[in-house]
Order: C-alpha cells, then structure tokens, then sequence
C-alpha cells in the first residue's frame, strides 16, 4: 500500500499572540476566545483530507523560547 503524504507544519510566534487561536479557527472554523499558554508541545496531529486524499498533519505552536525543541520540531522528529 503506498505511504500517504505527511504535513509538518510549525508556527512560530510570541506568547500570546493568537498562534493557537489560528490553527483553532483552521481546524474548526471556530474562534477561542480563552488564552491558554501551550508551552510549546504538540498541538495537533490527525489525518486531513486534501485532493480527495488523506494526508497526516501535525501541528505544533511554539514561541521558539525553547531553542531545543525548536532544533527538534524543524529536523522533523517531533
Ligand atoms: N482580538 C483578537 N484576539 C485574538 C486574536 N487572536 C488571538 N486572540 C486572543 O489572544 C489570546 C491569546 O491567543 P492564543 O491563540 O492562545 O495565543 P498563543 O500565541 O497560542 O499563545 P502561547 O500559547 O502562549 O504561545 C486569546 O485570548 C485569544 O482569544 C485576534 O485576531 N483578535
């Protein structure tokens, strides 16, 4: 069977400034009016359906404070 294409995709930003309210509203069409400090960690990871195929994303948010982490999230092992 062949391997379905996989999305990486990484926002980065300042604390607080509307990083996971975006991808919220991508995901859900809905905007969260709450603020809750990610910290960074994995935000999102599911299958997608793009061109009537289902490709995997994950999502990750994080204000590149973390230099360690950030390393690991654009080398792709996260
Ligand atoms: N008015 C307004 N408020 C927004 C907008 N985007 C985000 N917010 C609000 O700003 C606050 C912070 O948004 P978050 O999406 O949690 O910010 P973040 O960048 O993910 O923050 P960290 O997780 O700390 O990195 C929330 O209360 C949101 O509702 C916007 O476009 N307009």
């Amino acid at each position: 069977m062949a391997k379905s294409a996989e999305v990486k995709l990484a926002i980065f930003g300042r604390a607080g400034v509307g990083k996971s309210a975006l991808v919220v509203r991508f995901l859900t069409k809905r905007f969260i009016w709450e603020y809750d400090p990610t910290l960074g960690r994995l935000w999102w990871k599911g299958g997608m359906e793009w061109h009537a195929e289902v490709v995997s994303v994950r999502i990750i948010s994080s204000t590149g404070r973390n230099e360690q982490l950030c390393q690991v999230i654009l080398r792709g092992q996260e």
